[in-house]
């Protein structure tokens, strides 16, 4: 099997990843039909009928997009919805919904795996929700039920900011990261479900599932949370000044706290959870939409 050409160093495409990401952004603002995107959602494995209760008003695929590969992970889609996100004042705000990710064990590198962010960035989105599907390593928090991310650990070894600058103004590789989860979108998150648990997600490289003694150890490194995504998709993010909002769902007692672990486990788990994440979802960009300040231009 051909190893795919990491996107950061496909001469065929000619350009880097910030180019590219802009390019995709033009080709999915043209396929559907409108360039005022401002909020851009990830669903993860097996959150696709989280979209259930949202107004998709047009839908693309990202084989169509430049930089984009079909997502290799169960439970991921590979389309992207145009989404109306209404609010009381009638302003509304679009989103997009992405139904899959690129994962970095997918071996496509960490560039691959941040291009969906920065071609979000790009197309004009300023906040990310990103979705997943995470082991848990607390007692009572309850499989199938979702918790918000206030910080990460990233273990994947790698770090999407490898590689060229981007374009000013953004061209910084040394990001703060401080409050990488903004606290005031955990409060609206929160205003809308207010009883989610909230912890640190470590993100793993995978795509194997941890060994118990790795569990014990990014617990005992501050993690509640565990998963194989995310946590490059967020350094990238806030790279271009994106805001993001995490939200895991937990799918299983990490390895050694339950039973063994499977990928269908995982997108079994989320698929019977959909009822309460399309309401979830529907709740949570609604309070996010309904924000003015998120969505102002900031003063010039
Ligand atoms: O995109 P997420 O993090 O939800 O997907 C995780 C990683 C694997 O694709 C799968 C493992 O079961 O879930
Ligand atoms: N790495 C990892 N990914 C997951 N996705 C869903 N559950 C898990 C888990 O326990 N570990």
């Amino acid at each position: 099997m051909l190893t795919p050409t990491p996107i950061s160093a496909d001469p065929a495409a000619g350009h880097g990843p910030f180019e590219t990401a802009r390019l995709a952004a033009a080709q999915l603002t043209e396929a559907l039909g409108r360039n005022d995107h401002r909020l851009a959602v990830w669903l993860g494995s097996g959150w696709q009928r989280a979209v259930d209760r949202l107004g998709v008003t047009a839908t693309v695929s990202t084989a169509d997009l430049a930089g984009f590969h079909r997502s290799g992970a169960m439970g991921h889609g590979s389309d992207v919805h145009s989404v109306r996100i209404e609010t009381p004042d009638g302003i509304g705000v679009q989103a997009l919904v992405f139904t899959g990710r690129t994962h970095l064990y997918e071996g496509l590198g960490p560039a691959a795996v941040a291009h969906g962010v920065r071609t979000a960035a790009a197309a004009g989105c300023r906040v990310v929700v990103l979705t997943n599907a995470a082991g848990c390593m607390r007692e009572g928090w309850g499989v199938g039920r979702p918790a918000l991310v206030t910080d990460q650990l990233n273990l994947t070894g790698a770090s999407p900011l490898t590689g060229p600058l981007p374009p000013p103004p953004n061209d910084s590789r040394h990001v703060d990261l401080t409050d990488a989860y903004h606290p005031r979108l955990r409060d609206l998150a929160r205003n809308a479900a207010p009883d989610l648990p909230e912890g640190v997600y470590a993100g793993f490289h995978g795509p194997e599932f941890e060994t118990p003694a790795e569990i014990v150890a990014a617990r005992r490194l501050g993690a509640d949370l565990v998963g194989q995504s995310m946590v490059l998709e967020t350094i990238a993010a806030r790279q271009v000044g994106l805001e993001v909002l995490g939200i895991s769902l937990i799918t299983n007692a990490a390895a050694g706290l339950g039973g063994k672990l499977s990928a269908q486990e995982v997108v079994d788990v989320a698929h019977a959870a959909a009822p309460e994440l399309a309401v979830l979802l529907a709740d949570v960009l609604a309070a996010l939409a309904a924000h003015h300040d998120l969505w102002q231009d900031p003063p010039s």
